[in-house]
């Protein structure tokens, strides 16, 4: 077993059963800092598992999970958002009835600095990093708009900036695209593009054309293990990748 740190994110021999069923399997599977990593795979291949386990909504069997040389498995969920691993679930979780602005707010992590005489600076602080966030994601315009408002992309858009708001090293993301137009998948590819630049990506993903313009690394689940991993141009010529899901 290798006891690399110098990656942001080691798993190693990881396993979980339910009810004898393992739906990860002695997985190894490594990340670097500013890496945008695409997880693909048939359905019931382990890739949300492989997520919930990560961010400690589901808790390991065996193995290890090694975030900047911390062990998260037994980590509690809340200590390692803190950490810096944020997750976007599939179904979007933004307030519909308060604005643009105000969903940002609300996300904006708290308890960092506790002294009163901070207050206005943290005020600042706070105004500026919602403005930049709001850039980020194209909805500067929209600030005061309610999030109900928003179209179905931008309220993902709306999503992934209450998480960057957060400052996480590792954003993983289910599924980001599902349900939205041409032109907005091809905007929230350079989109994510652009946020990997700081921090790492994990993206899970069954639009193939959306993962080829992400231009990432790939790793392909199957049955709970990597069944191969590279760039989406040599997995697609793999003729095991073929077999089990590019060919279906
Ligand atoms: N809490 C659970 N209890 C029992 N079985 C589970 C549980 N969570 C996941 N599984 C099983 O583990 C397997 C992997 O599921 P998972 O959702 O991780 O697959 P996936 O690759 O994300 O699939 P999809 O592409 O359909 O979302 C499936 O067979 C699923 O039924």
């Amino acid at each position: 077993m290798s006891s690399n740190t110098n990656f942001l994110l080691a798993i190693e021999n990881l396993t979980v059963s339910f009810d004898g069923f393992k739906a990860i399997e002695d997985l190894n599977f490594y990340m670097d800092e500013s890496e945008l990593r695409v997880i693909i795979g048939p359905n019931g291949a382990g890739k949300t598992t492989l997520l919930d386990m990560i961010c400690g909504k589901t808790r390991a069997s065996e193995g290890s999970i090694k975030f900047r040389g911390k062990e998260l498995t037994r980590m509690r969920e809340h200590r390692i958002v803190w950490e810096g691993v944020g997750r976007k679930f599939q179904t979007p979780s933004i307030y519909d009835e308060l604005s643009v602005f105000d969903n940002l707010e609300a996300s904006y992590p708290r308890g960092r600095s506790v002294f009163g005489a901070l207050a206005f600076k943290r005020d600042d602080e706070v105004l500026r990093r919602i403005h930049e966030v709001a850039n980020e994601i194209q909805l500067q315009t929209r600030l005061d708009d309610l999030a109900g408002l928003l179209s179905h992309g931008q309220k993902q858009w709306l999503e992934i900036g209450m998480l960057l708001i957060q400052e996480p090293e590792l954003l993983m993301l289910d599924e980001p695209v599902a349900g939205m137009s041409v032109s907005e998948r091809e905007e929230t590819a350079q989109l994510l593009r652009k946020i990997a630049k700081g921090r790492s990506v994990i993206v899970i993903e069954h639009d193939m054309e959306f993962v080829a313009s992400l231009g990432g690394k790939v790793t392909v689940l199957h049955q709970g293990k990597i069944l191969a991993e590279g760039d989406m141009q040599a997995l697609k010529q793999d003729q095991r990748v073929i077999d089990v899901y590019l060919g279906h």
